[in-house]
């Protein structure tokens, strides 16, 4: 019955009806050591550009496709839980960014058995906060963080979904120094290169599994 059941949610792309790049991706992920390269090039596939979104002059890296297919949000996922395991072992907990880190931190913190602590926009969070305003490609915001979400010396990677001018990323990890938390890693899916948001995290690590100019 069961097995009926999430048969019906979640029916074999074969049901479905595989595209090409779909048929690849499976068979790239089937072999786990397969080739990086070619599971990232399959994975770039499921990213759409959209000129002027949200604002002129912004080329918007939509990454709804590759939530849309099961296949590929897992391939992201076995990557970077690849990546966690054998880079980071003595990792506490994923730091998870409001909102679209908030589709891969917590993901991810379930795969690797570990728990997942949230920054959010301002105002969403109950109880004593720290916050930290910053400035993003296409806008102004506030992060905050619960006080009590992280003892001292508590080591987190941190997860969202795409690093641009890396104004968020680096709220997240002022946020981070206040509770005193050790950042061994930024994680991002997406990393727009040209924005130099990694040279701005520094000296923290930066890790991006799909890279654009
Ligand atoms: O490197 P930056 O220039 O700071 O830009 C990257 C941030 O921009 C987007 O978030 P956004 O604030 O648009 O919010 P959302 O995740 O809620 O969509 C994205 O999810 C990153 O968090
Ligand atoms: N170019 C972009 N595409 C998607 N999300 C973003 N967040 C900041 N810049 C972005």
């Amino acid at each position: 019955m069961v097995s009926s059941a999430l048969s019906r949610l979640l029916p074999p792309s074969s049901a479905r009806g595989t595209s090409p790049a779909e048929g690849r991706l499976r068979s790239a992920r089937g072999s786990m050591s397969g080739d990086l390269w070619e599971r990232r090039r399959l994975l770039e596939e499921r990213v759409r550009a959209f000129p002027d979104f949200p604002s002129p002059g912004v080329l918007f890296r939509d990454i709804t496709p590759l939530l849309k297919d099961p296949i590929a949000f897992r391939t992201v996922i076995d990557i970077l839980e690849h990546r966690v395991r054998t880079h980071y072992p003595q990792i506490d907990f994923i730091a998870g960014l409001d909102s679209r880190g908030f589709l891969f931190g917590p993901v991810l913190a379930q795969r690797l058995g570990i728990g997942c602590v949230l920054i959010r926009k301002k105002g969403k969070l109950p109880g004593p906060t720290e916050s930290v305003s910053y400035t993003l490609e296409y806008g102004q915001a506030e992060l905050e963080i619960q006080s009590d979400a992280l003892e001292p010396g508590e080591k987190v990677i941190l997860v969202d979904d795409l690093l641009a001018t890396g104004g968020t990323m680096c709220a997240a990890c002022e946020l981070m120094k206040k509770l005193k938390a050790d950042i061994l890693e930024c994680v991002v899916v997406i990393e727009l290169k040209s924005l130099k948001g990694a040279e701005k995290l520094k000296p923290f690590p930066v890790y991006s599994l799909l890279q654009y100019d």
